[in-house]
């Protein structure tokens, strides 16, 4: 079976773009899913903190343009669009353009890159509820989960290597990804997917580096249990085993969006300067040429095999 698409959707979370956006987003994001008050209110400071101005909007306008770069170097001619779950561009406007455009069939590519309910499942609700609101809407099929390719891993590889190439003896690695609840279906599949894409990563840059996946960014009620480790324990729990120097490599995400820089640039980090401990660290894809690319090549093995996730 083959399939044409006539149009890639670069599908994402959003994030506020100004202090006036912060709470809006905020209640976009927690609606119906029983987030304590208080930390709403912290993870609002979070964003205060940068002037109210999530970077990872920014980050899907950079990939968005490093893909069509992509696109043209290798002659695929498809049109790019970029919609997010919780802010603007909503994805229903932009299905709605893509609607009035032509689009009649397109390939998502999640700013996620593993299995699980919020990392894809729920982006699959999205697309759903989106099209649902469209008349006549183009048909969305979501790409393939991508955390075993190279496009994504060989950068993380490469800038874990740099970080230890700096690093003294000694230091630890300590993969991170954001907690989800353990209730969350298909959580163990998440969990799997990151162990692989770990170690995956820490044999690339550094084979016998002691390394770890624990886990950031808990919100939800404290009487919920929640993936652990959270890194900030874990710094501790190296600390008290003599480990002085880490590089902490941010596994579970694509860019430096808002739980990079706050929960491990600020949060973390003052939790290894309190300790004592070196704290470096990787940067995630971004818009590395590799991981542009990788776009191109799901949608261009969707448009052979009719995979899809
Ligand atoms: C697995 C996962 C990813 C990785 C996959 C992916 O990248 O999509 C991710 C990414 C992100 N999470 C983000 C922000 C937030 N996540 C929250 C809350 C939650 N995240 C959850 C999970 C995940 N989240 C869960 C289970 C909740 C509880 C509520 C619920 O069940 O949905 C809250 C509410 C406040 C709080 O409690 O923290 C905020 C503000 C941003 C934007 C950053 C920016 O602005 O730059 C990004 C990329
Ligand atoms: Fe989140």
């Amino acid at each position: 079976m083959t399939t044409q698409y006539d149009a890639l959707l670069l599908l994402s979370f959003g994030g506020p773009e100004g202090p006036d956006d912060v709470i809006p987003f905020l209640e976009n994001v927690t609606r119906g899913r029983g987030i304590p008050r208080e930390r709403l209110e912290a993870v609002g400071e979070h964003y205060f903190l940068f002037g109210g101005v999530s970077p990872i909007n920014q980050q899907c306008r950079d990939l968005k343009a490093a893909i069509e770069a992509d696109f043209k170097e290798h002659s695929m001619d498809l049109p790019v669009y970029w919609g997010n779950r919780n802010w603007t561009p909503y994805l229903a406007d932009t299905v709605r353009q893509m609607k009035e455009d032509g689009v009649r069939r397109a390939a998502a590519f999640v700013t996620s890159a593993y299995s699980g309910y919020s990392t894809s499942d729920q982006y699959v609700e999205d697309l759903a509820r989106a099209r649902a609101e469209v008349p006549d809407a183009p048909e969305i099929d979501k790409l393939p989960v991508y955390c075993r390719r190279a496009g994504f891993l060989a950068p993380f590889a490469d800038a874990t290597r740099t970080a230890l190439a700096g690093a003294p003896q000694g230091t630890h690695l300590v993969f991170t990804a954001h907690s989800v609840p353990l209730a969350q279906p298909r959580r163990e599949l998440y969990v799997a997917e990151l162990e692989e894409a770990a170690a995956t990563v820490a044999d690339e840059a550094a084979p016998g580096t002691p390394w770890a996946l624990v886990y950031q960014s808990r919100s939800g009620p404290p009487s919920q249990p929640w993936l652990e480790p959270d890194v900030c324990d874990h710094l501790e729990t190296l600390h008290g085993a003599g480990v002085r120097s880490v590089v902490t490599v941010p596994i579970g995400f694509v860019s430096d969006h808002m739980e990079v820089k706050y929960d491990l640039d600020v949060e973390a980090a003052a939790k290894a300067g309190e300790l004592g401990m070196q704290f470096v660290r990787v940067t995630t894809p971004g818009t590395d040429p590799r991981f542009a690319a990788l776009a191109r090549e799901l949608v261009t093995e969707a448009q052979t095999s009719g995979e899809r996730a």
